[in-house]
């Protein structure tokens, strides 16, 4: 679903949808708003004035290329195949990837693992479903639900970090804590010169499943062969916004010694080709085109 214009849809919706428009809508604009506050911390972490980013996000401004999607993964395997591949085995959900936009936030539900992050070694690691299974529920003693700023302080990232980051949000009343998953994209990794990590990722089939002792009430089963349910929002700038230097000197440190590395190796007319300014448009229409173009057989 693409960013609603004016709290309306902009595109046809499924009946049942439809039928949820006002949740989804609520839940799109709180996605929103947890992204501005995320982007102001990390702009802040930077040293730049803290709505640098989130002023060139915020959709009064004009359209973007923010979407939410509601994704669904069968149960069902790929046919076995004799492969110590994990994609050839068919044991991927998800294939191994990066986001394309500033920020993603995701919402797993606690009895579905199979989300994992490339580590800075090159190996594979589960990213835990929920990091702290003891964090009181909001059917116990009713506390105030925090607001999106207080959720993304506890998501912000040190600049350095080169992982995905997870904040524990307080769900309606009666249900569990449910974390939400908060990944760097490959434009803000561009934007800062590479200060900021764009996280590798893929969604595997979890495995061994869970005895039934270990689920919570209101948790979808884990076993391997059950359903995956995820929510993903891509935050992504305007489509306008143009993606020229960040002001930050933290940013420029890090560019100028990478360039210093980057010298030894290529020639300064690639160095000055990838420094173009370009818009968040132009970079989303690159990255899609990059994966989704197949290359013409020369003749
Ligand atoms: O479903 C998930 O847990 C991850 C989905 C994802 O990485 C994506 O859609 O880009
Ligand atoms: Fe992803």
């Amino acid at each position: 679903m693409a960013e609603p214009i004016h709290h309306r849809p902009q595109q046809p919706l499924t009946p049942l949808l439809t039928a949820r428009l006002p949740l989804l809508l609520d839940f799109h604009a709180a996605c929103r708003a947890l992204c501005s506050a995320v982007l102001e911390h990390l702009a802040t972490a930077l040293g730049i004035p803290a709505d640098w980013f989130a002023s060139r996000h915020d959709p009064d401004g004009g359209p973007s290329g923010s979407v939410l999607r509601m994704l669904y993964y069968p149960g069902a395997r790929g046919p076995p195949a004799d492969d110590d591949d994990d994609e050839a085995r068919g044991d991927i959900r998800a294939g191994a990837h990066s986001d394309f936009g500033s920020i993603t936030c995701l919402f797993q539900l606690p009895g579905q693992p199979g989300l994992e992050i490339l580590t800075p070694e090159g190996e594979w690691a589960a990213v835990a479903v929920d990091p702290d299974p003891l964090a009181p529920s909001a059917s116990s003693p009713p506390s105030e639900s925090p607001s999106p700023s207080e959720l993304s302080a506890a998501a912000a990232p040190s600049p350095s970090s080169t992982t995905a980051t997870t904040a524990a949000a307080t769900a309606p009343r009666g249900r569990r804590n449910l974390p939400i998953l908060v990944n760097i994209g490959d434009l803000l990794e561009e934007w800062t010169g590479g200060l900021l990590k764009s996280t590798r990722h893929r969604v595997v089939f979890p495995s061994p499943a869970p005895s039934p002792s270990s689920s919570h009430p209101g948790e979808a089963s884990g076993s391997s062969s059950s359903d995956r349910y995820s929510l993903a929002y891509f935050c992504h700038p305007l489509d306008d916004a143009a993606l020229e230097p960040v002001p930050s000197r933290l940013v420029q440190e890090h560019i100028a010694s990478s360039s210093r590395t980057e010298a030894a190796t290529t020639t300064a007319t690639t160095t000055t080709a990838k420094r173009a300014v370009i818009t968040a448009k132009d970079h989303l229409a690159r990255r899609l085109a990059e994966t989704y173009t197949i290359p013409t057989a020369s003749p």
